[in-house]
């Protein structure tokens, strides 16, 4: 959450010329903000929208940026075998002016309050988000579109493959 997945992923598609996919604007667009999903239909049915919007996203060629909590699921991870994934990394002392809000998994308390559970998330899920990653690139301290054009070259210099994907 609030790595750069979403920004950083639509220049990196622009960039390279293909589609950008976002899973969290694939499930809002039919069911309607996140957080009013989570707190009228909880948490896993949430999931299982994320689920199918992922299967979808990874179809073709793209940039697909996913929620950060999308590699939780088990297919998921499988799928994503198959597929480039950039890793976006921010660090704490730098996230506290990023988390806006409508992130069901924050909300509630105060901003401090919103950064504790950021980072209890992030350690908890840096094992999996490492195990599925290509490349890493933290977005801490550079601007949006420097981050975009290094992924983009780094893209070009690995040469044609699968889908490329942030995660
Ligand atoms: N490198 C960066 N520098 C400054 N702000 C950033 C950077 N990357 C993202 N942001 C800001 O952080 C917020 C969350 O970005 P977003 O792309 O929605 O993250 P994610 O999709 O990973 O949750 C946005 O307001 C965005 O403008
Ligand atoms: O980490 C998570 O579990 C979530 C991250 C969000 O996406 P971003 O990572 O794009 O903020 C969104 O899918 C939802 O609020 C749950
Ligand atoms: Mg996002």
């Amino acid at each position: 959450m609030a790595a750069g997945k979403s920004k950083i992923g639509r220049l990196v598609a622009r960039s390279l010329g293909v589609p950008f996919r976002d899973t969290d604007k694939l499930v809002t667009a039919v069911h309607g903000p996140i957080s009013d999903i989570f707190a009228e239909r909880g948490e896993g049915a949430f999931r299982v929208l994320e689920r199918q919007a992922v299967s979808d996203a990874l179809q073709g060629d793209a940039v697909v940026a996913l929620g950060g909590g999308a590699v939780l699921d088990a297919a998921t991870q499988a799928d994503l075998a198959g597929h480039t994934v950039v890793l976006l990394t921010v660090d704490r002392d730098s996230v506290a002016r990023r988390l806006s809000g409508g992130r069901p998994l924050l909300d509630g308390g105060d901003a401090d309050e919103a950064v504790e559970r950021w980072a209890s998330i992030a350690e908890a899920r840096m094992p999996i988000y490492e195990s599925l990653a290509t490349v890493t690139f933290n977005t801490s301290a550079r601007p949006i579109s420097h981050i975009a054009d290094d992924i983009a070259t780094w893209a070009r210099q690995r040469g044609p493959g699968t889908e490329r994907s942030t995660s």
